[in-house]
């Protein structure tokens, strides 16, 4: 807890105006661990997926089902874009967002981003237990996830940092990423020869 508070407090004071962008596939914890960090940080706390249904007035699976996948990612690209031009934030985006050039090039300028990289068994563990997820909704949930992940993960790669997303305690991963942002945002002093 007191690492947490002081990888906080270094993280805290080198975002200044930035926010943090979490990216990853459905089930890497972005959600659970973006909360978590937000508190330690005392930055307000987004879920992309949250305010997509607010401002579209129906859930994701309802908007996939009545619109169809483009209408739901015009609106997520619409929606991230306002919150990245809002005050300073944790924001979680949804697992297919951080595939939007714009979206990426606009989180870039605002913000640090952060991957949690999670193992194919991990994410399969993990999403079974929900079946609000429009994108798993084929005859082989698993194998679209693996395909999901052979096109999405060169493209998660991309962002500032990247975390390992594994079964361990929250807090353990609420550190690591941390630690992980704090090294990203503290240039390492060159010593002169
Ligand atoms: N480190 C962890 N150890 C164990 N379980 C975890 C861990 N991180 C997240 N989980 C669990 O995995 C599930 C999925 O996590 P979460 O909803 O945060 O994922 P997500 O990245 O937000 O996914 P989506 O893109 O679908 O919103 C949740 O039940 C969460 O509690
Ligand atoms: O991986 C995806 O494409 C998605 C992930 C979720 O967070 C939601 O944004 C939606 O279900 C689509
Ligand atoms: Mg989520």
């Amino acid at each position: 807890m007191e690492r947490i508070e002081e990888q906080a407090g270094v993280v805290r004071t080198a975002l200044g105006q930035r926010s943090i962008v979490l990216v990853g596939m459905m089930g890497a914890g972005k959600s659970a661990i973006g909360r978590l960090l937000a508190k330690a940080l005392n930055l307000p706390f987004i879920d992309a997926d949250t305010e997509i249904e607010r401002a579209a007035g129906m859930t994701i699976p309802d908007m996939f089902e009545a619109h169809g996948e483009a209408y739901f990612r015009d609106g997520e690209v619409r929606v991230i874009s306002r919150i990245l031009d809002g005050a300073p934030c944790v924001l979680a985006t949804g697992g297919g967002a951080w595939m939007d050039a714009d979206t990426r090039a606009h989180a870039s300028r605002v913000g640090i981003s952060v991957w949690l990289k999670a193992e194919p068994e991990v994410l399969l563990k993990r999403v079974k237990r929900r079946s609000n997820r429009p994108m798993l909704k084929t005859k082989d949930p698993e194998a679209t996830l693996r395909h999901l992940l052979a096109l999405r993960d060169p493209v998660y790669a991309q962002a500032d940092v990247t975390v390992g997303s594994r079964d361990v305690p929250h807090e353990t991963m609420v550190l690591e990423t941390l630690t992980a942002i704090a090294a990203h945002v503290t240039p390492v002093e060159q010593t002169a020869e």
